[in-house]
């Protein structure tokens, strides 16, 4: 069953296109990506979606109802993290999140706790004594508090250093696996790579691919500048899946796509100096793979 279903949808903000045309299903169970640079719509599509915002036109249903029409009531079930959170100040963390707890019709106590001591949390400080790292875990807790079924999260590691990541997506994880299902909005393609079954990779406003992980992995290429002892026939790179090599008689860089495996053994043959392997980042991807021209 389809838990998020987006169709055509499109949100301008006067002349400025937001988003346009945006359609993709998240499936129950599956923890999804919606990669893009910045800019390139990825809050827009979270926003309409949640009606925080009203498309343009198009239309989106969360657990089989309109999004729109039957906003309060599937805002129950929704876990939402923003990308950019703002608080009353003054308030203590307990009392905040207490406060958002009210708008649910479960007793959220326990949880609260045990949130707070996985993401370490301080729940009698007040807000403006925190850390942006610690605002970002503030609303991690809120957005997980009521155990929702659905849990969307905009670009939620920024701010958190790379340990606490880990223990994020290790809750995100086991949420996952006691039933939520997720969309997660990242500029970070490792990011999404670790956690996600299924990407969307949007850019200036569209959707340019729905991809499983795997898929986009086998797509991927790899950099790699190789350099040798003593001076080496080019002929050696004549291995499937090379691409764009530049030689000069000891040193190359080159594209490679398929399985590392395969490449390494045929180098391990010969007396390298040095070997650097790459990964391509976000942009390259973009520019290899969703763009006319492309040689493969
Ligand atoms: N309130 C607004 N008024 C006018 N234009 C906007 C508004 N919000 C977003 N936009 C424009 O819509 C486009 C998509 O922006 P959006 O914030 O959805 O992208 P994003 O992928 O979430 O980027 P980021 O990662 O930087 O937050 C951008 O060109 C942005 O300038």
């Amino acid at each position: 069953m389809s838990i998020i279903e987006i169709e055509n949808l499109t949100k301008r903000y006067g002349r400025n296109i937001g988003i346009e045309d945006v359609s993709f299903q998240v499936e129950e169970g599956e923890i999804f990506g919606f990669i893009g640079p910045n800019g390139s719509g990825k809050s827009t599509t979270i926003r309409t979606l949640l009606s925080i915002i009203y498309p343009t036109s198009g239309k989106a249903r969360i657990f089989g109802k309109d999004s729109v029409r039957y906003a309060a009531e599937i805002k129950q079930d929704i876990g939402y993290l923003p990308s950019e959170v703002f608080y009353y100040e003054n308030m203590k963390v307990k009392d905040l999140l207490a406060y958002s707890a009210s708008f649910y019709r479960k007793d959220c106590r326990k949880r609260i706790y045990e949130l707070a001591d996985i993401m370490q949390l301080d729940l009698t400080k007040r807000i403006n004594d925190l850390s942006f790292g610690n605002r970002k875990k503030v609303g991690i807790v809120q957005a997980l508090l009521h155990e929702p079924k659905l849990i969307i999260l905009d670009e939620p590691t920024s701010g958190l250093d790379p340990l606490m990541q880990q223990t994020f997506f290790q809750l995100l994880k086991e949420d996952n696996r006691k039933g939520a299902t997720i969309l997660l909005s990242s500029h970070i393609l490792s990011e999404v790579e670790r956690l996600c079954d299924r990407v969307a990779i949007i850019k200036e406003g569209k959707v340019v691919a729905v991809e499983h992980i795997k898929a986009l992995q086998e797509k991927k290429h790899k950099i790699i500048r190789l350099e040798f002892n003593e001076p080496i026939d080019e002929k050696i790179l004549m291995i499937d899946g090379v691409y764009n090599v530049s030689w000069d008689g000891v040193k190359a860089d080159l594209c490679y796509r398929g399985d590392i495996n395969s490449f390494i053994k045929v180098m391990a043959l010969y007396n390298l100096r040095n070997i650097w392997i790459h990964e391509p980042d976000l942009e390259d991807i973009f520019l290899h793979y969703y763009q006319k021209g492309d040689e493969g």
